[in-house]
């Protein structure tokens, strides 16, 4: 039981661009997918759409509490976490006052300010802060407000060594709890996921799909 979510026939374009055409996954709670692919090939738009930015050129995302059926409105409002690569920090904010905007925005309460070492870096305008500073600040948005399924775009990738333990952490105890991840990664997870590599679609394809 818990939460799932449903791809079916799922294809995105980008402009006229077939991206990803017919892709097909399920997930369920307590699972975590790593999101291979070669650069370009689709995997930030995935997850963009998935997150309810972008809209399908075909196909369905359905997300199910206990088999009920949980209006798009709902899943993407309030039962996902977004976490793109570019991290979406507002430079003349301070990094206190953006983790008060992302606690009231979630409806949730500042966190992870200790656990993320943020506490040096409270009154820096964001501007200012290094690229794994800034992944760690954007973070704390996990912490904040309990949330299904988290969508995280190279997650590891600016991180040192000690704050990517941090994160495998938090991810694990998020699939313990029941949550769901859905990765972009160029290098492996340093814990057990399943892999989806995506693959550009075949001439045919994308001729089909520009009539
Ligand atoms: N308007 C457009 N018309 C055609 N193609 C576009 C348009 N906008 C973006 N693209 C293409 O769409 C793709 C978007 O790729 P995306 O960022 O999802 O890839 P990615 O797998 O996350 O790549 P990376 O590993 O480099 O982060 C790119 O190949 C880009 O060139």
């Amino acid at each position: 039981m818990g939460v799932s979510l449903r791809v079916e026939g799922l294809s995105l374009k980008k402009g006229y661009n077939l991206l990803i055409h017919n892709l097909n996954f399920t997930l369920k709670s307590g699972e975590a997918i790593s999101l291979y692919g070669e650069n370009g090939v689709g995997k930030t738009t995935l997850l963009r759409t998935l997150a309810g930015f972008l809209t399908p050129f075909a196909g369905a995302i359905s997300a199910y509490e206990n088999d009920v059926h949980i209006e798009p409105e709902i899943w993407q409002g309030r039962r996902i976490h977004f976490l793109g690569h570019h991290d979406a920090l507002s430079p003349s904010r301070t990094v206190a006052q953006e983790l008060k905007f992302h606690a009231d925005y979630l409806g949730g309460a500042v966190a992870g300010i200790e656990m993320l070492n943020l506490t040096p870096l409270l009154d820096l305008e964001t501007r200012y802060l290094s690229a794994g500073q800034k992944r760690r600040l954007s973070c704390a948005k996990l912490l904040m407000a309990k949330r299904s399924l988290w969508l995280l775009d190279e997650p590891m990738a600016p991180l040192d060594v000690d704050h990517r333990a941090l994160l495998s952490g938090l991810m694990q105890a998020h699939l313990a709890a029941g949550g769901m991840i859905i990765a972009a990664v160029h290098d492996p997870l340093p814990f057990a996921t399943r892999i989806l590599k995506l693959e550009r679609p075949t001439a045919k394809e994308r001729e089909a799909a520009s009539v």
